[in-house]
Formats: C-alpha cells, sequence, structure tokens
C-alpha cells in the first residue's frame, strides 16, 4: 500500500531529526512492502524566509491531502533570531499553532517511558525509579491560552498585555473521551489536572471530567492541581497512568515528564483529531544550540513515526518493529549526547553516537 506522507522538516535540528525518520520509514516499507511518498511542506522560519509567512494556505491545502504528516520542529532563538522580531502572526510559531487549529488536531498524546536502558540518564534517585514508569500526557491542543483573545494595549499611560483563556464544555468533554478510551487500553487511571482552586477554566474543566467518568466505571480517576502534579512528577512518577490536562499546563508537564524519561529527545507526540489524521512530531524544539552540528537525538522522531504507522495507517506491527528497534539500539549501548552522562561515558559498555549513526544503527536492527 502506498501512504502519502507530508513532511514538514522546519527549522534547526527538524531536517536532521526528520531525515533520519524517513530513514526508518524506507526501511519499514522495504521490509513490510509498503511505499511512502512524502510530500515536503514548508513550515515556521523556513516558510517566513521563503514566502514571509509561517504557514501559506497552500501549505495547509497539502498537509490536509495527505495520509498524515511528519514534522521536525519550527523556531529559532527567540532571543536573537530576526524571526522574533516581526509580529506576533508572523513567527514560527504561529504557523505551528495555525495548522493544529486547521486540522482540528485537538488531542495530543505525549507517551513519557523510561527505558530500562535509560535509567543512568534519568535524573532522579534509583529509589525513585523503581521498575521504572509509563505515562500518557493527554494534552488538550486547540484551546485555552492558546487560542484566546491576545492584545498588547496602554491603559491610562501603562502598557498592559491581556491573554485570555477560555473552554467550553464541548471541547473538554471530547478530549476527556479520549483520555479514558486511552486509559481504557492501559492501566486504567486518569489523572485529570487543573486549577480548579483559582480558575473557572478548571472547574468547568473538574465538572465535566466528572461527567465523562462516569461512562468509564472501570477507570480510577483524581483530580490534581497542577502545581502539585509538577511536583509529583518528580516525586513519584510511577503514580501516573494517563496524565488528562488543558493546553498550558500539558505542554509544560509534558517537558517536565520527557527529562524524566531521560531527555525531551525521547518524548514522541501524536496530535490527532476525530478521524485517522494525525500530526506526529517530536516534543521538543528546534533546538537552536545544537542545530547543525549533528549531534541531535532521532528517537522521538522515530518514535513518532512509529505513532503515526499506528494511530493513522493501522500498521501495529510495522510500529512494534520501530519500538523493538530503538530498545535493541539502547540495550546495545549506543547512545546520543543527552542521554548519556558523564559517567555513563566511561563504561566501555556505551558508545556515543551522532544523529545519522542512531537513524542507521535503528535501522539495522529493524
Ligand atoms: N513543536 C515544535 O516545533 C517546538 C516545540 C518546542 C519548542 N519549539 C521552538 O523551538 C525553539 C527553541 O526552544 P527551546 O530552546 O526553548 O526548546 P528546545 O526543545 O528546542 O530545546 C531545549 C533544550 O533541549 C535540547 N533538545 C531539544 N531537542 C533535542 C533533541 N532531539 N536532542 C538533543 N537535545 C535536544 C536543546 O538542545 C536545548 O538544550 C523556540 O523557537 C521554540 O518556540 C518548537
Ligand atoms: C512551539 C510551541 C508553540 C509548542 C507549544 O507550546 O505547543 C511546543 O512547545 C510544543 O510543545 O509543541
Ligand atoms: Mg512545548
Amino acid at each position: 500500500m502506498n501512504y502519502n506522507v507530508g513532511v514538514i522538516a522546519g527549522d534547526g535540528i527538524g531536517p536532521e531529526i526528520v531525515s533520519e525518520a524517513r530513514k526508518v520509514l524506507d526501511a519499514i516499507g522495504a521490509k513490510f512492502g509498503h511505499t511512502f511518498t512524502y510530500d515536503e511542506i514548508l513550515m515556521g522560519g523556513c516558510s517566513i524566509d521563503a514566502t514571509g509567512v509561517p504557514l501559506t494556505d497552500d501549505a495547509i491545502a497539502h498537509a490536509k491531502a495527505a495520509d498524515a504528516v511528519l514534522m521536525g520542529s519550527i523556531g529559532g532563538n527567540t532571543a536573537t533570531s530576526p524571526w522574533y522580531k516581526l509580529e506576533p502572526s508572523l513567527r514560527p510559531e504561529a504557523g505551528l499553532l495555525k495548522l493544529r487549529k486547521a486540522l482540528n488536531l485537538f488531542a495530543n498524546l505525549r507517551p513519557a517511558y523510561l527505558y530500562e536502558e535509560l535509567k543512568e540518564a534519568c535524573p532522579l534517585r534509583d529509589d525513585i525509579i523503581g521498575d521504572g514508569f509509563d505515562m500518557m500526557i493527554m494534552r488538550e491542543l486547540t484551546g485555552g491560552l492558546y487560542f484566546g483573545e491576545r492584545k498588547t494595549e496602554e491603559v491610562d499611560g501603562v502598557m498592559t498585555a491581556t491573554d485570555t483563556l477560555t473552554y467550553n464544555e464541548n471541547e473538554i468533554r471530547r478530549i476527556a473521551k479520549r483520555g479514558f478510551d486511552i486509559a481504557m487500553k492501559r492501566r486504567r487511571k486518569v489523572t485529570s489536572v487543573d486549577k480548579a482552586n483559582v480558575l473557572d477554566s478548571s472547574r468547568l474543566w473538574r465538572k465535566i471530567v466528572e461527567e465523562v467518568a462516569k461512562d468509564y466505571p472501570e477507570v480510577t480517576y483524581e483530580h490534581m492541581l497542577v502545581d502539585n502534579c509538577a511536583m509529583q512528577l518528580v516525586k513519584d512518577p510511577k503514580q501516573f497512568d494517563v496524565i488528562l490536562t488543558e493546553n498550558m499546563f500539558g505542554d509544560i508537564l509534558s517537558d517536565e515528564a520527557s527529562m524524566v524519561t531521560g531527555s525531551i529527545g525521547m518524548l514522541s507526540s501524536a496530535s490527532l483529531n476525530d478521524t485517522k489524521f494525525g500530526l506526529y512530531e517530536p516534543s521538543g524544539g528546534s533546538a537552536p544550540d545544537i542545530a547543525g552540528k549533528g549531534i541531535a537525538n532521532p528517537i522521538a522522531t522515530i518514535l513518532s513515526a512509529a505513532m503515526m504507522l499506528r494511530y493513522s495507517f493501522d500498521l501495529d506491527k510495522e510500529a512494534d518493529a520501530i519500538e523493538n528497534a530503538v530498545k535493541k539500539v539502547l540495550k546495545a549501548g549506543y547512545r546520543t549526547i543527552d542521554i548519556m552522562p558523564q559517567e555513563e561515558a566511561k563504561k566501555a559498555t556505551v558508545t556515543q553516537v551522532g544523529t545519522a549513526r542512531m537513524g542507521d544503527l535503528i535501522v539495522e536492527n529493524l
């Protein structure tokens, strides 16, 4: 079967990590008898440079026409890049937000899993790590602060900036259902994270989650305030199965969860709508500090490609093959620099490799 994959390589390390994921997809195609054709789509800083805007209507049309989209990352150094002198709607991130909205990608799944082999890269103590942990962050992606009205204006001679956080019950219900559905396929526990002690939007979130929970009697659920959740993620990450939360909290908590798995370079993600379509991308950014050096970890992008095979194309065997190959390569001791702490470097059993070599090793182990 032929699959038409839209590819947004993007900026910074984006092109480096996406080309490794394409390498792996091509190898999967050859092994299992599929073809993947790639439609390259411009988004982010590279689109600004080429067209003056971070995402053109033509780019949106190509993304919509694809069977699924694989993405690297967009953006630059927000302190120094000229892209951040442009008005906000013309900056790289505006392209990504516009695409998420245009494709109605409301459900963002970010699986944070500690590989046995990466315990050394996890900054937590051994007694906290125990047998490891495996959680799914289910982040609402098309509402909340990211999409509310915002303005900067002078009020009584004082510069004043406003961002608004709005959720309606339908937006909350559909993401909550997704969260409980996923929990049914996992360890049947949902932790709904909010700030209901302060925010109206969180109080509505809690009310709707409680209604949805009634349809899932087999799932244990709890509410947790976001500040406590941030703390619990490092105190006892094992307690979490599905973390269900709104857009901004999910953005922040998923970066935190990634670090307890060893590195942001390990955290894959799928952004889904209510069809089989999805946008698959690593959770981390364009990493301007290491772009062009050939040292970025491509595993999150490769695992995102595996999620694409599983969720958009129903190719479970093929997705398993990628995930197993990643495990084998880690077991054999290969590490990119982000998952290789100093003490590990001294061990003869561990070998540091760059981006392309890591991609090749995963292909060799398929
Ligand atoms: N989905 C996306 O495209 C996305 C996500 C997050 C940030 N961004 C953008 O990326 C730019 C840089 O943001 P930032 O520096 O705050 O976050 P970042 O995630 O790009 O980088 C944070 C740190 O993590 C490291 N890192 C990230 N991915 C890595 C990988 N695959 N391998 C090894 N190390 C990795 C970086 O080197 C850096 O030290 C900004 O413009 C931001 O808006 C884009
Ligand atoms: C680049 C940025 C807009 C984006 C977000 O905040 O959603 C990123 O941080 C992410 O986590 O995908
Ligand atoms: Mg983020």
